[in-house]
């Protein structure tokens, strides 16, 4: 701890995955956000900080209420987005309003508070981002591709795409 900030030391494996690793990254501004205490409210989703890749902004337009930004995604992030699911830009809980599979592009709708608050509002199209898909979402998948290995006590899998569907995940 210093008196006014902190040091963090990035490992080779998060220079690789996030923008920490790019040669631009010196004197930006960083979002921060203390950790979510166990029986307080969920604002947004469950962030947890484990970027799954970079992704660039493609564009940005203003409306009335909100700035609509459009981000691309590299295929394997790309592959956890929803319409209207979750997304981590930046360590931000974001709302997927539309996403184009073709393009692996999606866009939110950043209301003004977020946009006063947090980095994106720094953004040119271009800028990379650091990207973190729902970890619900990293579940579901885990369990549908991994065969038999979880069974129930008579030996069948109890995760089936019924269970899920039944369930609200799919
Ligand atoms: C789920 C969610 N979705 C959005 C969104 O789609 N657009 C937006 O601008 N803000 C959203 N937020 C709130 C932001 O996460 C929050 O304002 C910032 O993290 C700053 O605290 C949240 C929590």
């Amino acid at each position: 701890m210093l008196n006014n900030g902190f040091v963090a030391t990035a490992s080779p494996e998060t220079l690789r995955k996030t923008t920490l690793g790019e040669d631009s990254i010196s004197a930006q501004h960083v979002n921060l956000e203390t950790s979510l205490r166990v029986g307080s409210k969920i604002g947004g989703h469950f962030v947890m900080g484990h970027v799954d890749g970079i992704g660039h902004l493609v564009a940005a337009e203003q409306t009335a209420t909100s700035w609509e930004m459009t981000f691309s995604a590299p295929s394997y992030v790309a592959q956890y987005i929803v319409p209207k699911g979750s997304i981590a830009i930046n360590g931000i809980s974001l709302t997927v309003a539309e996403y184009n599979p073709e393009a692996m592009q999606f866009q939110v709708a950043v209301i003004p508070l977020t946009y006063a608050e947090t980095n994106l509002s720094q953004l040119q199209p271009g800028s990379s981002v650091n990207l973190e898909g729902d970890i619900l979402g990293k579940y579901v998948e885990k369990f549908l591709t991994s065969g038999n290995k979880h069974q129930n006590k008579d030996g069948g899998s109890f995760i089936t795409p019924n269970f899920l569907a039944e369930n609200g995940y799919l």
